[in-house]
Parts: C-alpha cells; structure tokens; sequence
C-alpha cells in the first residue's frame, strides 16, 4: 500500500475557526486540536485480519478536531441515513451525531432520512424527520432502528437530486460494505455536478467484515447475544440423553460472530464459519467427529454461522437479495435433518435442539461498551465532515480512531484467517479436528 492510498479527500481548504475555540476557551483538554498532518502508524501485524491487505508499514490520518473548519455551522443543513440490515448502537451512533452538531458545532439544521436510501427517492413517499437534541434524547436505550433501514438499489443522480433539493451540505451515512460502496458512488456523483456536500460514513455491521476496522460498533452486543443461544444450547445438549445442541448464527461471508461467540463460552465443540471448509461425510467429516464425541462424552455443542458450508448448496442458485448480496442455503436446518439422518442409520438415540437466535442477536439495544464506542465514533465523524473531509469513514483501528478513504475500504472484505490467532483459539477452545478428508 501506498502513502497516497491512505490520503483523505477534501472539499476544500479549511478556514474558519473552529467554533469549539470560543464555546470552550482555552480550558484544559479542550486545548488540543489535531493537526492534518498527524497521521498514525498502524501495527503491520493487525492487517493479516484483513484479508490480503498487504502487512507493510501504513499510517492513517488521526481522527479529531481541527482548529479551523470548512463549513459555516450557522448555515449548514446535515442529514443523516442509516442502510442495510440492523446492527446494536445505531440509535446511539444517531444521537451522538446529532448531538455533536448541535452542542459542540452549533449545527442546528440536523435531519433523518428514514428507511435508509429509499428515504431519498420520491417516489417512496417517506418523510424527512428533524433531528433536535429533544427528540434523540432516549433513543440511545431503544434497540432496532429509529430511522429505518432498507437494502436495495437506488438511482445516485435521485440520491443526489435529493441532497440539493434539501440544500444538505453534509450526509452521515451510517452502514456496512454495500453502503461504503453506495456513498462513494455519491460522492463521485456530487463531483461529477461540482456540488460542495461532504459524505462521511461510519462503518454498520455485525458481521464485522470491514478493512480497517478493528471491530464494528454493535459486533460486541451480537457476540453477548450469540453467547446467550449457545448457553441454552448447551443446557438443552446437556439436559437429554446424547444431547446435540446445534445453534445457527448471522455472519454471511466471515465467521466472527460465531468464532467469538465460541470463545466467549467455550462449550462449543464444533464451530463452522464461512473461511473454513469442512467435509460431513467421512473419517475426517463433521458427522464422524460428532459420533465420536457423542459416544465418549454423551452430549455436544455445534455452532454454524449462516455462510458456512455452501458448498453443499452450489447446485442451487438461490439468487441475490434487493442489494445483490447472494442470498445463502439454509446450513442450519440443512445440518439439522443430516445429523439426525446420521444417528438414525447407525441406531444411536439422539436429542438434537436446534436454536437460530437469526435477527435477536442484532435488534436488541447495545450494550454500555457498544454505547461508549458509538460515543467516540460520532464524535469522530461530525469533527471530520466539518473540516470539509468527504468519501472517508471513521473507525477504530489498532487502537486509533482514524479516517480511511472508503475506496481502501471496500477494496477487501475482512475474514476470519484461518492460518491467524482467533481461529487457532477456536481450534484450542473447541478442540475440533480438521475436519476436511484428504
Ligand atoms: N455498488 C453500489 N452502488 C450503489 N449503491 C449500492 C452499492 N452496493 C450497495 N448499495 C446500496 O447500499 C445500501 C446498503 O447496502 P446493503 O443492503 O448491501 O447493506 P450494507 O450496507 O452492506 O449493510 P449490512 O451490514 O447489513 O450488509 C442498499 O440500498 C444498496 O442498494
Ligand atoms: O435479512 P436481512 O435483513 O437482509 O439481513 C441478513 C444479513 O444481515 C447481516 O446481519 C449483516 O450483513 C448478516 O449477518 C445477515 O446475513
Ligand atoms: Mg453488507
């Protein structure tokens, strides 16, 4: 990678003092403001997390306020969208935004697009909500999404149309890879038409399948949540002769979620994520290892996330969701009726439960943690878009809350190594064999 790769895209040079000069004074911890030039070095090391990004030396810009901004906070209108799936802590990102504007910029003009991208089309019909301090007051407590979500394609020059029409000069979009990739068609966009509106994401997805962040906001809550179905299906594995407690878990194309919930309670045995083949059928296959552990010990533990295993359904073209993201084989039943199967024919009793906590795991309210984090990431981000930087997204990375251009961000997709520490702590926690005939 190189130095130029991690460079932030600008509206224009920054000018004005930052407000928070004359709000705060000069009164301690308010003193320092960061410097464009204050990049961070990043461990070369944490990068064999992101899948073929290569591990060499890499700064990033450092997150924070600047002493002079780009936009006049009495006459900018910003708006906010949330897209995709649900994730922990996007209540609490909103409200942190807004917040943010409001007491520490003086941007009072906030609004919220509601059902993600759909909100900017017409012809859809949904309303433009205002965002005061009053009204986002609460809503960091609630789960779900105050302004609504949607997945699908939507017209960028619409999208556009929209943003000049409601006179915005700032977009937060808050979402995962698709949105990333929807926010850079944007900006080239609003390039193309030489408008001067700043587009600042913050990266939104359970499956915490994104470069450069080291973990997504809401990731921590689903991890709790997928922890809690495993503590059941141990109880119900343990609770039965030969007791099988199989539970299914979101993560569509990278096992995190079902790889720490693994570690979380370690009482799993087998844990299948999308990075890892495994066979079913033979010496080496899951269901022979099952039988095994089942005889020695009299009951186990499976946890599958969603994206594993579909190899097994490449016959089937089951087609692609509104986005176009591939729309998965359903491995938990699928295993389900296969393990039975097994049993049955080898006449070996069997008490399976199977449990998908499915979309438990990512509507619940975030956690304190989650809350915290979502804290530092709209600061992060309103301190940014006010500076003038666009097509950048804020995150946590090594520690550091950085800006990444989101071109860097979407050139990969973040997967579980299978070769790095988290799976060899699978691996030693479950104590799962290879599970793939030669
Ligand atoms: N290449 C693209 N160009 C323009 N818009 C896109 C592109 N890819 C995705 N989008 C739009 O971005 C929005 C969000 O995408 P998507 O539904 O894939 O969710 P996501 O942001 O990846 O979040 P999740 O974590 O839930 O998967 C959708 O409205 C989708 O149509
Ligand atoms: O059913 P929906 O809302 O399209 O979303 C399901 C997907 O969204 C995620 O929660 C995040 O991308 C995935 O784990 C899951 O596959
Ligand atoms: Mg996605």
């Amino acid at each position: 990678m190189k130095p130029e790769d991690t460079k932030i895209q600008s509206l224009g040079p920054a000018k004005i003092q930052n407000p928070i000069i004359t709000r705060q004074g000069d009164s301690p911890g308010f003193r320092h403001f960061i410097d464009n030039n204050e990049f961070v070095r990043v461990n070369p090391f944490v990068m064999d997390t992101a899948d073929s990004c290569e591990p060499r030396e890499v700064t990033f810009e450092l997150a924070g306020p600047r002493s002079k901004i780009y936009f006049d906070p009495t006459k900018l209108k910003a708006a906010i969208v949330t897209c995709g799936g649900m994730c922990p802590g996007i209540n609490s990102l909103v409200r942190s935004i807004v917040l943010q504007l409001h007491h520490i910029y003086g941007v009072t003009n906030v609004v919220g697009i509601k059902f993600g991208l759909q909100g900017f089309i017409p012809k859809f019909g949904h309303d433009i909500v205002e965002l005061t301090p009053t009204l986002v007051e609460g809503i960091h407590g609630r789960g779900g999404s105050y302004l609504g979500m949607s997945r699908g394609s939507q017209s960028m020059e619409e999208i556009v149309d929209s943003l000049e029409r409601l006179n915005l000069g700032l977009l937060f979009m808050i979402g995962g890879d698709g949105t990333l990739r929807a926010s850079r068609a944007i900006v080239e966009e609003i390039t193309k038409r030489g408008l001067k509106t700043g587009v600042v994401s913050i990266p939104k997805t359970i499956d915490n399948d994104i470069c450069f962040v080291s973990k997504t906001f809401g990731f921590q809550t689903a991890v709790e949540e997928a922890a809690q179905a495993i503590l059941g299906a141990h109880n119900e594995a343990t609770g039965a002769p030969n007791g099988v407690g199989l539970v299914k878990l979101m993560g569509r194309m990278s096992g995190f979620v079902a790889a720490h919930a693994t570690l979380a309670l370690t009482e799993v045995n087998f844990c299948l994520i999308p990075e890892v083949e495994f066979d079913l059928e033979g010496e080496r296959g899951l269901l022979k290892h099952l039988e095994d552990r089942i005889r020695d010990r009299g009951h186990a533990v499976v946890v599958v996330a969603e994206g594993a295993g579909q190899n097994i359904f490449t016959e089937e073209d089951l087609g692609r969701d509104a986005s176009g993201n591939l729309r998965l084989g359903d491995i938990g039943t699928y295993l389900k009726k296969r393990i039975n199967q097994h049993f049955e024919g080898k006449n070996i009793e069997l008490n399976l439960k199977y449990i998908d906590p499915s979309y438990l795991i990512r509507s619940v309210p975030c956690n304190s943690n989650d809350r915290i984090y979502t804290g530092f990431l709209g600061h992060a981000a309103v301190h940014a878009a006010l500076t003038g930087k666009t097509g950048m997204m804020v995150s946590q990375w090594d520690n550091h809350f950085v800006h990444v251009p989101v071109e860097l961000a979407i050139k990969n997709r973040k997967k579980v190594d299978p070769e790095g520490s988290l799976w060899r702590s699978v691996r030693e926690a479950t104590g799962q064999p290879h599970m793939v005939n030669e």
